[in-house]
C-alpha cells in the first residue's frame, strides 16, 4: 500500500482517532467491524500498549475479535461483560437524525445486539456516508438459510406497501455460493433507492418469519464522528448537534497511519 494515501483512508483514520478519545480506563467498548472500525480498533490497541489503557473489548464478528487480539486488546463476551460502557463502529450510511444503514460486511446482527447493550453508540464514517434519506445503499437483512426464497417472496410482497423508491431484493453471494453469516445465515439486500420512514420499515421487516434482523439502527446512535480527507472531524451529536473539531494535522505524520501504509 506504499504511498496510497487516499482521502477515504484519511477520512477513516482521523475520524477513528478522534472517537477513542471517548474511551475511558476501565471501559467495556464495543468493537464494530468493517474497515472504519479496524482503524479504531488499531488505535485502541496502540493506546493499550503504549498508555497502559486498560479496556475490555467486545467484539461484533469473528474479523474484529482477531484484529483486537492482535493488537493487544483483552477480549471478552458479551455475556461476559453484560453491558457496555460505549460502542464505536462504523456505518454505511447516516441521516441528519443518525439513522443509519448498517450490514455492508455482513455483521449487522452482532453489531445491533451490542450497540443496543450499550450506554453510548458513537459511529464514525467518512463524510461520504452522509445522506438526507437512507436508502441509496441496498439494505442488509439476516435471514435464516432455511426457506429464504420463501422469506424473500415475503420481503418483496412487505414492500409493496411501505414508501419506498424500489424493491429488488437479491441474495448477497460471496464466490458461486450464497454468503454466510457469523451466525451460519445468509444476508439479502434490499434495493430500495430511497426508504420513506426507517422505523416502519426496521418493524415490519422483522416480523417476517425467516427474518433475523434488518441493517437499519433507528434511535440506537449518539454521536457521529465525520472523518474529511484533509484532516477535518466534525462531530454530529444527537443533543448537542454539530460541532466542528480542529483539522488534524498529524495523519500523515503518524506512527499508526504509516505503518498500516508502508
Ligand atoms: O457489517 C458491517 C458493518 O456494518 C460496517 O460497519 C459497515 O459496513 C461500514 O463498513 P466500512 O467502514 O468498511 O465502510
Amino acid at each position: 500500500m506504499t504511498g496510497q494515501l487516499s482521502p477515504i483512508d484519511k477520512a477513516k483514520f482521523v475520524a477513528a482517532k478522534k472517537a477513542v478519545d471517548y474511551v475511558e480506563d476501565g471501559m467495556r467498548v464495543g468493537l464494530g467491524t468493517g474497515s472504519t472500525a479496524a482503524w479504531m480498533v488499531r488505535c485502541l490497541g496502540e493506546l493499550v500498549r503504549e498508555d497502559g489503557l486498560k479496556i475490555r473489548g467486545v467484539p461484533t464478528s469473528t474479523r474484529t475479535a482477531e484484529l483486537a487480539r492482535e493488537v493487544g486488546i483483552e477480549v471478552i463476551s458479551l455475556d461476559e461483560a453484560k453491558w457496555l460502557d460505549l460502542t464505536i463502529d462504523g456505518a454505511d450510511e447516516f441521516d441528519g437524525e443518525l439513522n443509519l444503514i448498517k450490514g455492508g460486511g455482513g455483521a449487522l446482527l452482532q453489531e445491533k445486539i451490542v450497540a443496543t447493550a450499550s450506554d453510548q453508540m458513537i459511529v464514525i464514517a467518512d463524510a461520504a456516508k452522509e445522506v438526507g434519506h437512507l436508502g441509496a445503499f441496498p439494505l442488509p437483512v439476516e435471514v435464516i438459510p432455511f426457506g429464504w426464497q420463501t422469506s424473500r417472496a415475503l420481503i418483496e410482497e412487505m414492500l409493496i406497501s411501505v414508501d419506498v423508491l424500489g424493491r429488488d431484493v437479491t441474495l448477497r453471494m460471496n464466490g458461486d455460493h450464497p454468503y454466510v453469516t457469523d451466525e451460519g445465515n445468509h444476508i439479502l439486500d434490499l434495493h430500495l433507492g430511497r426508504i420513506g420512514n426507517a422505523r416502519q420499515l426496521a418493524m415490519v421487516l422483522n416480523q417476517i418469519p425467516g427474518v433475523v434482523e434488518n441493517g437499519l439502527f433507528v434511535d440506537i446512535c449518539d454521536v457521529v464522528v465525520i472523518g474529511h480527507g484533509d484532516g477535518r472531524v466534525v462531530l454530529r451529536d444527537i443533543n448537542e448537534g454539530t460541532v466542528e473539531q480542529d483539522r488534524l494535522d498529524f495523519v500523515e505524520s503518524d506512527n499508526l497511519f504509516k505503518d498500516m501504509m508502508d
